[in-house]
């Protein structure tokens, strides 16, 4: 269909555009249809597969200016988080994988090399974008390629700290470099912090060019020309941006200052683009766009403008499924507890106060919560502070965001011996948002640090008793993590051996089944089903993972096998410090360590993801009675640990 037959049947005209190419020769009036087409598109598509419609209906104009003005991909375009890439995917071709956005075999969330030649980032984890730029811009300088850099960067994403070490480097380099700030002034909630403050003053001062504009109109009619004029106007100018002084803040570091921008306004997006694009040296163009915009039951969600719900309904905004028990209600709870008997105990997010559950803690004590931006390494840093002022700090953030900050875990925090509880939502396996936010690190990661424990509670009993017994420790830092989701039903222990939990057990003691965190409820699935083999196997918990129980090492010598299941990577996994702890004592006992394999996983759901790993009650049952009914044929070496191979 042409652009003229998509335009005349409303609807139609996104079906026109099948490349970048196609918006470029469209009209205005083409545009704002194209526009509202998109919001009709992602509304739609976004309802059914849940995604993260909110930061997506803020960009519709912005990334269709960013498409008319510079030549993807020889021209990168490159997207901070990434997830609010959808428009960008819409534009270059990829509209019919909506249908399975997020879902296994389905378009990614996020910008994606193996989707497409105009993607680029594909990390989802926030601040990295004007780093790429810096080194692209950098690689294209020295190549003498003449190709645009333009990075898009929320004013979430510019609460991190990278995104200033980018600036800094960026200034210095002077290559040309388009950063668009896209300042619709949330992350998940308001964008917190001086630099947030910063970017209001600029959104609410009109923009200087705007105003000089609005002089130039003014004087062009008077009958004076020429030099005179050129010196009134370069006046004028000075005069307003002495006025409107925030922004020097960007020029000052040396890089140009282009805005506030209507980010909604196609072709004045346009223009500063090309101002930019023309400009020669690194420019910010500041564009002030609405999260949510145009779609009445995002604009006015106060809780985060439906930045990343689960399916919806397509008129209302409303979730389709009521959310049950999650984990993260079970610890927020819980914290609120403690924090009513100690005073000490405060809060720490790194913006996302819902998704963690702080926000909870905040309600009855916003004095005790921080919410630091999207700055986790200083998160860990503040909370040492925290700890030193005589505090205990809970700092709740996505088991994924942690890695960022494990030299302020093990040196600012764990050298020092405070008392810091990190508790990691989202650990091991999530799903919808693939490689780059499966909490698969932290046991391995962080599981190095001397003198850190770390918990992996099962259900929501144990999640509040773990979380009572890390807020008591006062002579380092503990970890709690936990899994995405609905909450494990209680699994009650059957016994106690020091620390760990026995779930299970029987007459024989065949196989010593370690089951770590939500695992739990795998691993006596397992047992009932190797029981049906004739062997007997002790189910355990662990409970506290790191450092490896002593008990967990004596019930080892007691049985034939030892096989631990865990939701994170094998490598430097529990199964792999208790294989360890067992050659330390000498305990001679075979020991297969499953996990996920220290690989990048496609997206997917969890059920279906964990299933590909074959860490299935079904898989593991199978393994495990082939393992022990080997061991009556022929015995494995220990030394060899027997290890499982695996993808
Ligand atoms: C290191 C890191 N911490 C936390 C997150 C979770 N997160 C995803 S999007 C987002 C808010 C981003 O705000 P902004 O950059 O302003 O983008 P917007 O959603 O407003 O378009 C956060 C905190 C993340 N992706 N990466
Ligand atoms: C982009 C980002 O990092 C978050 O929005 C993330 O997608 C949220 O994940 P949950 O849906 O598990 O809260
Ligand atoms: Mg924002």
């Amino acid at each position: 269909m042409s652009v003229e037959e998509g335009t005349a049947n409303h609807g139609r005209l996104l079906g026109t555009v099948r490349g970048p190419q196609d918006v470029k020769r469209m009209t205005a009036e083409q545009l704002d249809i194209l526009a509202a087409e998109i919001r009709d598109f992602l509304i739609a598509k976004v309802s059914r597969t849940g995604g993260h419609v909110g930061p997506n209906l803020g960009v519709v104009e912005l990334t269709l200016a960013m498409h008319r003005v510079f030549d993807s991909p020889r021209d990168r375009l490159l997207f901070d988080t990434g997830h609010q890439a959808y428009v960008h995917k819409i534009l270059t071709g990829r509209q019919e994988g909506f249908d399975k956005l997020r879902q296994r075999g389905g378009l990614s969330g996020y910008p994606s090399q193996a989707e497409s030649e105009h993607d680029l980032i594909e990390n989802s984890h926030a601040s990295t974008a004007l780093s790429y730029a810096d080194g692209l811009a950098k690689a294209y300088a020295l190549r003498g390629e003449k190709r645009s850099v333009v990075a898009v960067v929320g004013d979430g994403a510019l609460t991190g700290g990278m995104c200033w070490e980018a600036l800094n480097n960026i200034a210095t380099a002077g290559n040309p470099l388009v950063i668009v700030v896209n300042d619709n002034g949330r992350s998940y909630s308001p964008t917190i912090g001086g630099l947030a403050d910063h970017l209001s003053s600029l959104r609410l001062n009109p923009g200087y060019e705007k105003v000089l504009d609005t002089v130039k109109d003014a004087l062009g009619n008077t009958p004076f020309v020429g030099k005179p004029m050129y010196e009134v106007l370069h006046a004028v100018k000075k005069g307003i941006k002495d006025a409107v002084a925030p922004q020097a803040m960007f020029e000052d570091l040396g890089i140009k200052y282009v805005g506030p921008v209507d980010g909604h306004d196609v072709p004045a997006v346009e223009a500063a683009l090309r101002a930019a694009k023309n400009f020669g040296g690194p420019v910010i163009v500041h564009a002030v766009t609405r999260k949510g915009y145009g779609y009445r039951p995002a604009e006015d969600d106060e809780a985060d403008c439906l930045h990343g719900p689960g399916a919806f309904d397509a008129e209302t905004g409303k979730l389709l499924a009521v959310p049950s028990v999650k984990w993260t209600n079970v610890f927020a709870d819980e914290l609120v507890a403690i924090a009513d008997e100690r005073p000490d105990v405060v809060g720490i997010t790194a913006a996302m106060a819902e998704p963690t559950g702080i926000a909870t803690l905040a309600r009855k004590y916003p004095e005790r919560v921080y919410d630091v931006g999207i700055a986790e390494q200083h998160a860990a840093t503040s909370a040492a502070g925290l700890a030193m002022g005589g505090l205990h700090p809970v700092v709740a953030v996505y088991a994924t965001f942690l890695n960022r900050a494990f030299d302020q875990v093990l040196l600012d925090v764990a050298m020092h011996k405070l008392p810091v509880t990190f508790v990691l939502d989202r650990a091991g396996i999530t799903g919808p948002d693939g490689p780059s936010h499966y909490g698969i690190w932290d046991m391995s990661v962080f599981g190095v640090v001397p003198g850190l424990r770390i918990a992996a509670p099962r259900d929501s009993a144990t999640l509040r008793e773990e979380l009572r017994e890390a807020v008591a420790v006062d002579d380092g830092p503990t970890i709690l993590r936990f899994p995405t989701g609905t909450v494990a039903a209680d699994l009650p222990a059957v016994r106690r051996v020091g620390p760990v939990d026995v779930l299970a057990e029987s007459a024989r003691t065949d196989v010593l089944l370690v089951a770590v965190g939500s695992f739990a409820g795998l691993g006596v699935e397992v047992a009932a089903r190797v029981a049906e083999q004739g062997y007997g196997v002790t189910v355990v918990d662990p409970r506290w993972v790191r450092p490896v129980p002593a008990e967990l090492v004596e019930l080892a010598s007691a049985h034939r096998l030892v096989v631990t299941v865990e939701d994170g990577v094998r490598i430097g996994g529990v199964g792999s410090a208790l294989a360890q702890a067992m050659r330390d004592a000498d305990v001679r006992v075979p020991v297969k360590d499953l996990g996920v394999a220290a690989d990048w996983h496609p997206h997917g759901s969890r059920a279906q993801i964990l299933a590909d790993l074959r860490l299935t009650a079904q898989d593991v049952a199978r393994d495990v009675t082939g393992w022990i009914s080997g061991l009556d044929a022929a015995p494995v070496d220990p030394a060899t640990n027997g290890a499982r191979a695996q993808s």
